[in-house]
């Protein structure tokens, strides 16, 4: 991660542990005008098609480049993990962290505890592949691959071009119901739902 380099993602600092709380630092390169999530939804900030393009078009750029390097994948696509720069360029950060982290997790060198790995919130589940949705829900592990994040793209695109949340637009929430745990729900139906056909696909 840390010999990644591209315009597109976000520079990888290093690792620092604190050993009185026995906690792991990730250090990554501030970007000033913070993720794509916060920008969405500053409703102050006017985005024209140019802009919302331009980001689209650098996510893009940044899994491309991944995709091809040893790393493989980002595995942790969401619009918080997409952080802007001074210039506006979309920088991806997060990423390669989460096949390490699924692999601790697997030989049990690391757990969901007080100081272990924090559990996805409904939020971040949003952008989870239903492939992938399904096997955390079952096992707490997150796999990761190539084609999640492309589903993790689609689900971006939809929240630049619309400025809205992931699954808010359905035709049955109600206002009081656009929050995480709802559309969590809807994430789950789905996940259950397509996880058939997509096995019924694979065979
Ligand atoms: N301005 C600014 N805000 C940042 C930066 N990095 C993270 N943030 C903000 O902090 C939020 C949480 O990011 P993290 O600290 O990476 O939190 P996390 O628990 O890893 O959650 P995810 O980002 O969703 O994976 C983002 O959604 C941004 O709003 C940065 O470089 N600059």
């Amino acid at each position: 991660v840390k010999m990644t380099s591209h315009d597109n993602l976000n520079t990888f600092v290093g690792l620092c542990y604190n050993n009185i709380k026995d906690e792991t630092y990730f250090m990554w390169k501030l970007c000033t005008r913070g993720s794509l999530q916060d920008l969405i939804a500053n409703d102050d900030l006017k985005l024209d098609t140019d802009f919302k393009a331009s980001f689209i078009h650098d996510i893009i750029r940044g899994i491309v480049f991944l995709h091809s390097m040893d790393i493989k994948e980002h595995g942790a696509l969401r619009s918080s993990n997409c952080l802007v720069d001074n210039h506006w360029t979309v920088k991806l950060t997060d990423f390669g962290i989460n096949r390490t982290i699924n692999d601790c997790l697997k030989h049990r060198e690391i757990d969901y505890t007080d100081n272990g790995v924090q559990e996805l919130t409904p939020q971040k589940l949003l952008y989870v592949a239903p492939e992938h949705l399904r096997t955390y829900l079952s096992t707490k592990i997150m796999e990761v691959s190539q084609a999640g994040d492309i589903y993790a793209i689609g689900i971006i695109m939809h929240e630049i071009l619309y400025r809205m949340e992931p699954y808010s637009e359905r035709e049955d929430a109600t206002e009081g119901e656009t929050n995480s745990h709802f559309h969590f729900q809807s994430c789950h139906e789905i996940a259950v739902m397509e996880s058939g056909d997509w096995d019924s696909r694979q065979g």
